[in-house]
């Protein structure tokens, strides 16, 4: 397939298409459910056995991710007795990459046949009740981005993707969310998983003082980078989404502290807990229905 796919900033359905084929071609799994893996979060390929590979690079389209923590990598293979095609690290809005071509990987994944999205993601933490390391099921979230006009779903829509207007009411999928909680407690896992609502600003800079304090008026328990423009696209094209954050740093919400966000703690974290994560999205995939 022609290289020039790579100077795009959107796609249409036949482009989506002649990627999701080209993608097939190469590799033998047909999987169903599909998961994005945040920040410091690509160790989740380790639950993947029978692995097919293939670098972002190789795939027309897509764009590769130059942030530390993301591989670029698309993983094949098995996860649990379930097909599945793991997503190892994702570009950003704030990378230079337009909302359309960040999402691009969503509606290849549909095209695939992927019926069910996972997305992860590090964040700070918003909720005073939140600690370093907890992990969070999204229940909802703010797209502060949107409201800046920063929308994969702006622009000419194709019905064949879905409607002009798609609703986002229960856009986290409620069924898999109680799923989830149920095997956190199974496995002990209560202490350190909640369920709360997930907000992204486009980044890079992490959040000021006053920011953090409107996220928490604005009923935010954790913020980040990524994420929303994925769900907007998934729930557009009638994919079940899941979503989980990993609390990775606490946002800083009083003036004159010394404390600051860095990159560094937010890998760090994501090391931490890679194992439980890994435990988490394992505990859950065994009981999903696809
Ligand atoms: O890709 P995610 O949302 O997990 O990455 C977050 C947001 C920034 O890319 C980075 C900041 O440390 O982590
Ligand atoms: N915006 C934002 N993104 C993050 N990703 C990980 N931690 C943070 C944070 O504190 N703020």
């Amino acid at each position: 397939m022609s290289r020039d796919m790579d100077s795009k900033n959107t796609f249409t359905y036949e482009d989506v298409e002649m990627i999701a084929n080209h993608i097939l071609e190469k590799v033998k799994c047909r999987p169903k459910l599909g998961i994005i893996c945040g920040s410091g979060l690509g160790k989740l390929v380790d639950l993947v056995e029978d692995k097919e590979v293939l670098p972002y690079q190789e795939i027309p389209g897509f764009p590769v991710s130059t942030v530390p923590g993301h591989e670029g990598k698309l993983v094949f293979g098995q996860l649990r007795g379930k097909s599945v095609v793991l997503m190892q690290g994702r570009a950003h809005c704030y990378e230079g990459y337009t909302p359309q071509k960040i999402t691009l990987p969503v509606r290849t994944m549909k095209m695939m046949g992927i019926t069910t999205l996972f997305v992860t993601n590090a964040a700070g933490g918003v909720n005073k009740k939140y600690n370093i390391g907890d992990i969070m099921i999204i229940k909802d979230h703010v797209n502060l981005a949107g409201f800046a006009g920063v929308n994969p779903l702006v622009g000419v829509n194709d019905e064949k993707f879905g409607p002009r207007f798609p609703a986002m009411s229960n856009a986290y999928d409620l069924g898999l969310r109680q799923l989830a909680l149920a095997k956190a407690k199974e496995i002990g896992f209560s202490d350190f998983v909640r369920e709360g609502v997930y907000s992204m600003m486009v980044g890079p800079n992490f959040e000021t003082v006053t920011e953090c304090k409107i996220l928490s008026l604005l009923l935010v328990d954790a913020t980040g980078m990524s994420t929303i423009p994925e769900v907007l696209v998934a729930k557009h094209c009638g994919m079940r989404v899941f979503g989980m954050s990993l609390i990775t740093n606490v946002v800083i919400s009083e003036y004159d502290s010394p404390a600051h966000a860095n990159h560094q703690e937010v890998l760090e974290t994501g090391e931490r807990r890679s194992k439980d994560l890994q435990q988490l999205v394992a505990a859950i995939v065994a009981d999903l229905d696809l």
